[in-house]
């Protein structure tokens, strides 16, 4: 996880103290970076486990869990074979989600990096709203990610994008087609 934040920090995906990471464990659990920390010198002390599908902590006094854990709680309930979720603040994606942020979607079709998102030639990822209570995020991604045929992406208008797979790795490819394919959106200006 940590090599992964360092990687991401450095592409500037994950400045300041932006982004944050989870994997699922056996038996329930998750571990997930601690809230506001640098993600560019994570350590062990900077890895929290939560219970995975309430994004509760598992062990009380502790590091605070990522403000986000509960979006990532979201993931791993709606889909059983998650098992590593990753959010960043990259440049191309995070300009595209604010641009599509009243429309709630962004239609991606025909470049070839659309397959790094299981799609073949056109995909539709959705677009929340950031608001400031994250559990309320969370919420509406409960409610409205219930097509298990949907990309393992999302935005979050304004704010960055949260991509999932069955490792880290995957998870990391996914965002990174995402991305990809936000930069040539905006090249070929379809805004
Ligand atoms: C400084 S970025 C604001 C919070 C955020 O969007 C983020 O990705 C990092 O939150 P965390 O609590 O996981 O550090
Ligand atoms: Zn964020």
């Amino acid at each position: 996880m940590a090599a992964l934040a360092r990687q991401l920090h450095a592409r500037g995906w994950m400045d300041g103290t932006a982004g944050n990471l989870s994997v699922r464990l056996p038996g329930g659990q998750a571990l997930i970076t601690a809230s506001g920390r640098s993600k560019g010198e994570l350590t062990a002390a900077d890895i929290v486990q939560m219970h995975a599908e309430s994004g509760l902590p598992t062990r009380c006094p502790g590091p605070p869990l990522s403000a986000e854990a509960s979006i990532h709680a979201a993931l791993y309930r709606a889909f059983p074979d998650c098992g590593a979720v990753v959010h960043a603040h990259p440049p191309h994606t995070t300009a595209v989600a604010a641009l599509a942020a009243e429309a709630g979607a962004v239609t991606f079709t025909d470049f070839e990096i659309i397959k790094g998102l299981g799609a073949t030639s056109v995909v539709q990822v959705p677009v929340f709203t950031n608001w400031a209570e994250v559990p309320r995020i969370a919420a509406e991604i409960s409610q409205r990610l219930t097509d298990r045929q949907g990309p393992p992406v999302l935005l979050i208008a304004h704010h960055g994008a949260t991509a999932w797979g069955a490792t880290l790795d995957e998870a990391r490819n996914r965002l990174e087609s995402l991305e990809a394919l936000c930069q040539l959106h905006l090249l070929t200006d379809q805004r």
